[in-house]
């Protein structure tokens, strides 16, 4: 998979190159270049933003930049992310698709957000998905790249060490995972679950379902409210 990520502040992407990813980058499993914004504006002041139409507060990124830079950056095969308060929910679901895809173009905006007439125009000639991270506002799209690439690449086989640890993920079964132990069974006066010790598997993963429903319950109900919606991902024609 290729990773391109626009930004006006590149140095914000470096972490993407420690650890588990920086191996994968290593191994050639994922290709990550990141492309510093201003190289595509035309005056001396390097300036990417004005003020909105219709007034309002603070500037919106302009389209005579974004434009230019994903012409060069976002090929017609390539599918054009753009991180939003206003977009799409994203997901498990929304990772696993993501996965399957040859290369990736992250637009990481900030101010109050891109001239939305950069991604009607790239609309034209490549898939654009406006995607949120979460019902919280942050100053600026690249957390939040930063928190959907890991979570696409880990599913790509052969990045994460063990694969059968994204195959028991949290929401791959549509619950979250109950709790998890190692040594030493007794600590702080806290003994671990006797049916962990037990060696009798069946035993040890009903225990692990029923933990899973009562945490599902108390912590998430909404992912058990709805039989009736559907299970994965909505897609990119949700609304
Ligand atoms: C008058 N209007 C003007 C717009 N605001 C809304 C608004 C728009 C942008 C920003 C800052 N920002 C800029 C680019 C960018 C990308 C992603 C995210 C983001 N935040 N939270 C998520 N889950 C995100 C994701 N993914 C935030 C971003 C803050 C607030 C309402 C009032």
């Amino acid at each position: 998979m290729r990773l391109d990520i626009v930004s006006i502040f590149p140095e914000y992407l470096d972490p993407l190159r420690v650890a588990l990813l920086g191996k994968a980058i290593d191994a050639g499993r994922i290709s990550v270049d990141v492309h510093d914004l201003r190289n595509w504006t035309h005056d001396v002041h390097r300036s990417v933003d004005d003020s909105p139409y219709g007034g309002g507060p603070g500037m919106v990124m302009k389209p005579e930049v974004w434009g230019p830079c994903l012409d060069d950056v976002c090929p017609d095969d390539a599918l054009l992310v753009v991180p939003t308060p206003a977009g799409v929910p994203f997901t498990q679901a929304t990772a696993q698709r993501w996965s399957a895809e040859k290369h990736l173009v992250f637009a990481c905006g900030r101010y109050e957000g891109i001239d939305q007439r950069v991604f009607d125009d790239a609309a034209r000639r490549v898939r654009v998905e406006e995607v949120s991270l979460g019902d919280f506002v942050l100053i600026g799209g690249e957390v939040a790249v930063m928190a959907m690439i890991e979570a696409t690449v880990r599913l790509i086989d052969g990045v994460l060490g063990n694969p059968r640890s994204h195959q028991e993920d949290s929401f791959s079964d549509g619950l979250l995972e109950g709790p998890s132990y190692t040594r030493p069974v007794s600590w702080r006066g806290l003994d671990v679950p006797p049916v962990l010790l037990s060696g009798d598997h069946a035993k040890v993963a009903q225990w692990r379902h029923e933990q899973a429903l009562e945490r599902t319950r108390a912590r998430r109900p909404d992912l058990l409210a709805d039989p009736v919606k559907p299970a994965g991902d909505r897609g990119p024609d949700s609304g």
